[in-house]
């Protein structure tokens, strides 16, 4: 067993657990980065294949009991899911972190947008977005790059959103459309998903966590965190067990331990770390660890055209976004709302998961490839306490520790609103001038919650800087905090709550509170 020490030590080397690396390291603390996956070097690693994507995505074993389907996007190894991200960054809108108020639906988090506000302009600086911030946005900001030039694919799109008077745009994006921050323009070859292996998108790896590095911080891979120690003389926690590779047990003390496993692992390693103080979990004694898991229902809605679309040439996601119908409508009969952006899936994806179609139908869609658009119909998914993640109680990974038992079931709100997100990209993608509409398939996309932030540590796992209300030097920093999902993708909003429990760890931490 080896043991070391470092001030902060931070579980998983993703979106959020890089930012905060950097931050921290920046700032004097010693940082130490556990990373259960592997390192790549995405040039070399990750280029040109589509078989390259299943590296990158967490492929251990997970229990999928619920009565829906969710595909709880994760990546794994150093840069998380950044690694195989598709780099669409939006902010959410004031009207997100108070749905309880203006909807009666959900709950409202603690902080507001007003909050976020220079948290989300410095993750948009740093980490170096294209696009545009569009019409419906909480307010104007511009962006450190100027839009990419719409492909062919999105001009298609926008054709028929404009058709119905709505008004699309290109989203933030984190993929260069110029060179920027020593990393390339993009090259448009269309593996985003499987790596980038130009290095144009932005991961967690290629920017925060590089100058982390340089700060001095240490990142270790293939090192799996187990358990979180907690010393119940203390009422601390004092560093967390890990597993090398090589299958050897390892302890890593430290004075701050930062969980950024994800909003499944994350709750399944407080679950694990079970103890006397604890029986339910560590810093369970609201009994919410790992629940109010959070998802987007999404629809995915094909267009076959009699021109060719190829839409595999250029940015996977986002190069076109629709945000026209996010606002919520009284006259709507469901609450919250939806956004539609343009994702053509690679061709094995493709052939794999667009939809039910088998025989015939199948082959003709198959042959369609080319001639084929897609919108990506993406809603709010709102929290249910009993979405959860818990401990399987049978099934056990490669060293023995129990998986996630993920379970999902949509509630009337949820079906209603992604039914509409549905409809409303099958009525645009007839505007566009497509030939054939096909509806493919149907399933929970990104996951969020399962530790979420609150005021009342009755029913909240965290406060509003993401420390556990039960053990203040323990801190969760990464999608898990989310009290509701808003409609749009979720990575700008976590790395921005991120930057804001950074500034406060270090304020803490300095005024010996930590
Ligand atoms: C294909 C795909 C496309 C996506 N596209 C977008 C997009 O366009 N826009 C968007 O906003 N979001 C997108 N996402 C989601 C986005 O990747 C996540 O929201 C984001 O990465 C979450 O950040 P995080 O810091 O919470 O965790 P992650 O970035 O997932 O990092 C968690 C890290 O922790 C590690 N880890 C887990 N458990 C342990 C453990 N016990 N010990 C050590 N390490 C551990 C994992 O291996 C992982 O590297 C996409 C995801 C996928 C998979």
């Amino acid at each position: 067993m080896l043991n070391e020490s470092a001030d902060v030590l931070i579980v998983g080397a993703g979106a959020c657990g890089g930012l905060v690396a950097k931050e921290l390291s920046g700032r004097g603390f010693s940082v130490v980065v556990l990373e259960g996956g592997k390192s790549y070097n995405p040039a070399v690693d990750l280029a040109n294949s589509e078989a390259n994507s299943a590296k990158i995505q967490w492929a251990e074993p997970r229990v999928y009991a619920g009565k829906d389907q969710v595909v709880p996007k994760t990546g794994v190894g150093v840069g998380g899911g950044t690694l195989t991200w598709l780099g669409v960054m939006p902010r959410f809108h004031r009207a997100d972190f108070r749905t309880r108020t203006l909807e009666g639906v959900g709950e409202d988090w603690p902080i507001s947008y007003e909050d976020l506000s220079p948290y989300y302009a410095k993750v948009e600086r740093d980490f170096g977005l294209a696009g545009e911030c569009g019409p419906f946005a909480p307010e104007s900001y511009s962006l450190p790059m100027p839009a990419h030039r719409m492909s062919w694919h999105a001009q298609v799109l926008a054709r028929g959103a404009r058709r119905a008077g709505a008004h699309p745009f290109a989203p933030p994006i984190a993929i260069n459309s110029e060179e920027y921050g020593g990393r390339p323009a993009c090259i448009y070859c269309g593996w985003c998903g499987s790596g980038c292996p130009t290095g144009a998108k932005a991961t967690s790896q290629g920017t925060y966590l590089a100058q982390a590095e340089a700060a001095g911080t240490r990142v270790i891979s293939e090192a799996f965190v187990h358990r979180v120690d907690y010393d119940e003389a203390l009422g601390r926690v004092t560093g967390v067990h890990y597993l090398a590779a090589d299958g050897r047990e390892h302890e890593l003390r430290a004075r701050i331990v930062i969980l950024s496993a994800h909003a499944v692992e994350t709750p399944r390693l407080l679950l694990m770390s079970a103890g006397p103080s604890f029986p339910d979990g560590l810093a369970n004694s609201s009994g919410t660890v790992g629940k109010y898991l959070l998802s987007h229902p999404t629809w995915q809605v094909f267009g076959t055209f009699d021109e060719p679309v190829n839409a595999y040439k250029g940015i996977q996601m986002g190069q076109v976004m629709v945000q026209d119908y996010y606002k919520p409508d009284p006259r709507n009969d469901y609450a919250r709302g939806y956004v539609l952006i343009s994702y053509m899936m690679t061709p094995i994806t493709y052939a794999n998961l667009s939809g039910d179609f088998v025989g015939p139908e199948l082959k003709r869609f198959l042959h369609d490839y080319p001639y084929t658009a897609a919108w990506w119909a993406h809603a709010e998914g709102l929290p249910s306490e009993n979405n959860t993640v818990t401990l399987d109680p049978e099934v056990k990974d490669k060293r023995g520790l129990p998986v996630a038992r993920i379970e999902i079931e949509w509630q009337e709100n949820d079906i209603k609103v992604a039914a509409a997100a549905r409809d409303k990209a099958a009525e645009l993608m007839e505007l566009s001038g497509a030939r054939k509409v096909r509806i493919g398939l149907n399933y929970g996309a990104h996951a969020m919650g399962t530790c979420r932030m609150g005021d009342d540590r009755q029913t909240s796992v965290v406060n509003g800087y993401g420390q556990t209300h039960d053990i203040k030097n323990l801190f969760i920093c990464d999608t898990s905090v989310f009290v509701t999902g808003g409609g749009l993708n979720p990575t700008l909003t976590a790395m921005a709550i991120a930057g804001r429990s950074a500034d406060y760890i270090a304020s803490q931490a300095r005024r010996g509170e930590l």
